[in-house]
Protein backbone atom coordinates (compact mmCIF):
# COMPACT_ATOMS: atom_id res chain seq x y z
CA UNK A 1 0.00 0.00 0.00
CA UNK A 2 3.15 2.17 0.67
CA UNK A 3 3.54 2.19 -3.09
CA UNK A 4 0.76 4.18 -3.96
CA UNK A 5 0.98 7.97 -4.68
CA UNK A 6 -2.23 10.08 -3.98
CA UNK A 7 -2.86 12.80 -6.93
CA UNK A 8 -4.68 15.94 -6.94
CA UNK A 9 -8.39 15.94 -7.55
CA UNK A 10 -8.72 15.71 -11.40
CA UNK A 11 -11.45 17.77 -13.42
CA UNK A 12 -14.24 16.88 -15.93
CA UNK A 13 -16.40 13.45 -15.84
CA UNK A 14 -19.82 12.47 -14.76
CA UNK A 15 -20.23 14.15 -11.26
CA UNK A 16 -22.06 10.62 -10.05
CA UNK A 17 -19.03 8.60 -11.03
CA UNK A 18 -16.74 11.19 -9.21
CA UNK A 19 -18.61 11.07 -5.88
CA UNK A 20 -18.09 7.29 -5.76
CA UNK A 21 -14.76 7.04 -7.48
CA UNK A 22 -13.05 9.42 -4.73
CA UNK A 23 -14.42 7.85 -1.71
CA UNK A 24 -13.10 4.37 -3.44
CA UNK A 25 -9.90 6.28 -4.58
CA UNK A 26 -9.62 7.32 -0.56
CA UNK A 27 -10.57 4.22 0.90
CA UNK A 28 -7.86 2.18 -1.62
CA UNK A 29 -5.67 5.15 -0.30
CA UNK A 30 -5.90 4.71 3.09
CA UNK A 31 -6.61 0.78 3.91
CA UNK A 32 -5.86 -0.74 0.61
CA UNK A 33 -9.56 -2.25 -0.09
CA UNK A 34 -12.98 -0.12 0.16
CA UNK A 35 -16.07 -1.64 0.67
CA UNK A 36 -19.27 0.42 -0.29
CA UNK A 37 -22.88 -0.81 0.44
CA UNK A 38 -25.44 -0.27 -2.51
CA UNK A 39 -23.07 1.82 -4.28
CA UNK A 40 -22.94 0.58 -7.90
CA UNK A 41 -25.47 3.02 -9.92
CA UNK A 42 -28.84 1.12 -9.68
CA UNK A 43 -29.23 1.57 -14.25
CA UNK A 44 -25.47 -0.58 -14.41
CA UNK A 45 -26.70 -3.00 -11.28
CA UNK A 46 -30.32 -3.43 -12.44
CA UNK A 47 -28.60 -4.35 -16.40
CA UNK A 48 -26.30 -6.66 -14.88
CA UNK A 49 -28.74 -8.50 -12.76
CA UNK A 50 -31.22 -8.73 -15.90
CA UNK A 51 -28.59 -10.17 -18.13
CA UNK A 52 -27.40 -12.44 -15.47
CA UNK A 53 -30.51 -13.88 -14.60
CA UNK A 54 -31.18 -14.40 -18.07
CA UNK A 55 -28.42 -16.39 -18.51
CA UNK A 56 -28.91 -20.04 -19.35
CA UNK A 57 -26.91 -22.93 -17.60
CA UNK A 58 -25.29 -23.77 -20.90
CA UNK A 59 -23.68 -20.08 -20.56
CA UNK A 60 -21.35 -20.37 -17.78
CA UNK A 61 -18.48 -22.62 -17.61
CA UNK A 62 -17.46 -24.30 -14.35
CA UNK A 63 -14.98 -21.76 -12.24
CA UNK A 64 -11.05 -22.88 -12.51
CA UNK A 65 -7.89 -21.46 -11.82
CA UNK A 66 -4.93 -20.56 -13.36
CA UNK A 67 -4.66 -19.20 -16.72
CA UNK A 68 -4.16 -20.55 -20.52
CA UNK A 69 -2.16 -24.01 -20.07
CA UNK A 70 -2.16 -23.83 -16.54
CA UNK A 71 -5.94 -23.59 -15.91
CA UNK A 72 -6.93 -26.71 -13.77
CA UNK A 73 -10.92 -26.78 -12.54
CA UNK A 74 -10.71 -28.15 -8.94
CA UNK A 75 -13.57 -28.52 -6.19
CA UNK A 76 -11.33 -28.51 -3.59
CA UNK A 77 -10.71 -24.47 -4.30
CA UNK A 78 -13.76 -23.15 -5.81
CA UNK A 79 -17.38 -24.60 -6.84
CA UNK A 80 -18.66 -21.03 -8.57
CA UNK A 81 -19.32 -21.21 -12.30
CA UNK A 82 -18.68 -18.25 -14.62
CA UNK A 83 -19.54 -16.48 -18.03
CA UNK A 84 -17.22 -13.65 -19.25
CA UNK A 85 -18.52 -10.54 -19.86
CA UNK A 86 -18.14 -8.37 -23.61
CA UNK A 87 -19.24 -5.48 -24.89
CA UNK A 88 -21.68 -7.57 -26.83
CA UNK A 89 -24.69 -6.98 -25.07
CA UNK A 90 -25.95 -3.63 -23.84
CA UNK A 91 -25.21 -4.63 -20.06
CA UNK A 92 -21.66 -5.95 -21.01
CA UNK A 93 -21.49 -2.27 -22.47
CA UNK A 94 -22.59 -0.51 -19.65
CA UNK A 95 -20.40 -2.07 -17.00
CA UNK A 96 -17.30 -2.07 -19.03
CA UNK A 97 -17.82 1.60 -19.81
CA UNK A 98 -18.29 2.65 -15.62
CA UNK A 99 -14.94 -0.27 -15.07
CA UNK A 100 -13.11 1.71 -17.68
CA UNK A 101 -14.12 5.36 -16.10
CA UNK A 102 -12.72 3.65 -13.06
CA UNK A 103 -9.48 2.52 -14.16
CA UNK A 104 -9.04 6.18 -15.32
CA UNK A 105 -9.95 8.32 -12.14
CA UNK A 106 -7.75 5.83 -10.53
CA UNK A 107 -5.04 6.15 -12.69
CA UNK A 108 -5.48 10.24 -12.00
CA UNK A 109 -5.80 10.02 -8.73
CA UNK A 110 -3.37 7.13 -7.48
CA UNK A 111 -1.36 6.45 -10.27
CA UNK A 112 -2.09 3.19 -10.45
CA UNK A 113 -1.36 2.36 -14.02
CA UNK A 114 -4.46 -0.16 -14.85
CA UNK A 115 -4.00 -1.13 -18.06
CA UNK A 116 -7.12 -3.48 -19.39
CA UNK A 117 -9.87 -5.03 -17.47
CA UNK A 118 -11.77 -8.30 -17.87
CA UNK A 119 -14.59 -9.47 -15.83
CA UNK A 120 -17.16 -12.46 -15.27
CA UNK A 121 -20.39 -13.42 -14.02
CA UNK A 122 -20.24 -15.57 -10.81
CA UNK A 123 -22.81 -18.42 -9.84
CA UNK A 124 -22.51 -19.98 -6.55
CA UNK A 125 -24.98 -22.56 -6.25
CA UNK A 126 -26.69 -23.33 -2.30
CA UNK A 127 -23.60 -24.91 -0.59
CA UNK A 128 -21.11 -23.44 -3.44
CA UNK A 129 -17.51 -21.53 -2.00
CA UNK A 130 -14.27 -20.48 -2.88
CA UNK A 131 -11.64 -21.32 -0.50
CA UNK A 132 -9.42 -18.74 1.19
CA UNK A 133 -6.69 -16.88 -2.14
CA UNK A 134 -5.11 -14.02 -3.51
CA UNK A 135 -6.18 -13.00 -6.77
CA UNK A 136 -3.10 -12.15 -7.86
CA UNK A 137 0.69 -13.49 -6.58
CA UNK A 138 3.25 -10.92 -5.63
CA UNK A 139 6.55 -10.56 -7.98
CA UNK A 140 4.05 -12.01 -10.53
CA UNK A 141 2.83 -8.36 -11.19
CA UNK A 142 -0.59 -8.81 -13.04
CA UNK A 143 -3.62 -8.42 -11.45
CA UNK A 144 -3.31 -5.47 -9.50
CA UNK A 145 -6.84 -4.70 -8.62
CA UNK A 146 -9.93 -6.69 -7.93
CA UNK A 147 -13.58 -5.00 -8.32
CA UNK A 148 -16.53 -7.61 -7.35
CA UNK A 149 -20.28 -6.10 -7.00
CA UNK A 150 -23.26 -8.25 -6.18
CA UNK A 151 -26.36 -8.74 -7.62
CA UNK A 152 -28.79 -10.34 -4.88
CA UNK A 153 -31.93 -8.67 -4.14
CA UNK A 154 -32.99 -9.00 -0.76
CA UNK A 155 -30.48 -10.87 1.02
CA UNK A 156 -30.49 -11.02 4.68
CA UNK A 157 -27.65 -11.98 6.99
CA UNK A 158 -28.93 -15.16 7.56
CA UNK A 159 -28.28 -16.44 3.78
CA UNK A 160 -24.27 -16.64 4.32
CA UNK A 161 -22.10 -16.20 1.09
CA UNK A 162 -20.24 -13.65 2.90
CA UNK A 163 -17.29 -12.22 1.39
CA UNK A 164 -14.08 -12.72 3.82
CA UNK A 165 -11.67 -10.09 3.47
CA UNK A 166 -8.73 -10.99 5.27
CA UNK A 167 -6.35 -7.90 6.33
CA UNK A 168 -2.82 -9.90 5.97
CA UNK A 169 -1.57 -13.55 5.49
CA UNK A 170 -1.81 -13.90 9.61
CA UNK A 171 -5.04 -12.70 9.58
CA UNK A 172 -7.79 -15.37 10.66
CA UNK A 173 -10.82 -13.56 11.82
CA UNK A 174 -11.16 -11.40 8.59
CA UNK A 175 -14.12 -8.60 7.59
CA UNK A 176 -17.54 -9.99 6.50
CA UNK A 177 -18.99 -8.40 3.50
CA UNK A 178 -22.66 -9.41 2.81
CA UNK A 179 -23.16 -9.89 -0.82
CA UNK A 180 -26.16 -6.89 -0.84
CA UNK A 181 -27.42 -6.33 -3.85
CA UNK A 182 -25.43 -3.02 -5.31
CA UNK A 183 -22.39 -3.50 -3.15
CA UNK A 184 -19.01 -3.10 -4.35
CA UNK A 185 -16.17 -4.27 -2.89
CA UNK A 186 -12.64 -3.25 -4.78
CA UNK A 187 -9.24 -4.08 -2.88
CA UNK A 188 -5.45 -4.52 -4.12
CA UNK A 189 -5.26 -7.98 -5.48
CA UNK A 190 -1.88 -8.91 -4.04
CA UNK A 191 -2.56 -7.54 -0.72
CA UNK A 192 -5.86 -9.02 1.09
CA UNK A 193 -6.39 -12.79 1.21
CA UNK A 194 -10.16 -13.27 0.66
CA UNK A 195 -12.78 -16.24 0.38
CA UNK A 196 -16.73 -16.77 -0.15
CA UNK A 197 -18.64 -18.69 2.41
CA UNK A 198 -21.24 -20.90 1.72
CA UNK A 199 -24.54 -19.53 1.16
CA UNK A 200 -28.36 -21.21 1.66
CA UNK A 201 -29.37 -20.02 -1.87
CA UNK A 202 -28.24 -18.75 -5.02
CA UNK A 203 -25.73 -15.99 -5.12
CA UNK A 204 -24.47 -13.83 -7.71
CA UNK A 205 -22.42 -11.33 -8.18
CA UNK A 206 -19.75 -9.91 -11.09
CA UNK A 207 -15.68 -10.08 -10.59
CA UNK A 208 -13.20 -8.53 -12.64
CA UNK A 209 -9.49 -7.50 -12.35
CA UNK A 210 -7.77 -4.94 -13.63
CA UNK A 211 -4.42 -5.55 -14.33
CA UNK A 212 -1.14 -3.35 -15.42
CA UNK A 213 0.72 -4.02 -18.83
CA UNK A 214 3.30 -7.13 -18.50
CA UNK A 215 3.99 -7.97 -21.91
CA UNK A 216 7.61 -9.14 -22.84
CA UNK A 217 8.72 -10.15 -26.34
CA UNK A 218 6.60 -11.15 -28.21
CA UNK A 219 4.35 -12.93 -25.75
CA UNK A 220 1.34 -10.98 -25.62
CA UNK A 221 -0.09 -10.41 -21.61
CA UNK A 222 -2.76 -10.13 -20.22
CA UNK A 223 -4.40 -13.51 -21.79
CA UNK A 224 -7.38 -14.96 -20.80
O1 LIG B 1 -17.75 -13.22 -5.00
C1 LIG B 1 -16.96 -12.78 -4.18
O2 LIG B 1 -17.33 -12.26 -3.12
C2 LIG B 1 -15.47 -12.89 -4.44
C3 LIG B 1 -15.11 -13.77 -5.61
C4 LIG B 1 -13.64 -14.00 -5.73
O3 LIG B 1 -12.90 -13.94 -4.78
C5 LIG B 1 -13.05 -14.30 -7.05
O4 LIG B 1 -13.78 -14.55 -8.02
O5 LIG B 1 -11.79 -14.29 -7.15
FE1 LIG C 1 -10.88 -13.72 -5.43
Amino acid sequence: MGALVELPTSKGGNNNDETLFSLIAEDLYHQGYSIRVAALPNDISDALFTEQQSLHNAHYVEAGIGRGDDFVKTEFVRTDEICWISEASEAGQTWLSWTSRLQSFLNQRLFLGLFSFESHYAHYAPGAYYKRHYDAFRGEANRVLSVVCYLNPNWSASDGGELVLYRDEQDREGLKVVPLYGTVVVFLSEEFPHEVLPASRDRYSVAGWFRVNCSIDNKIDPPR
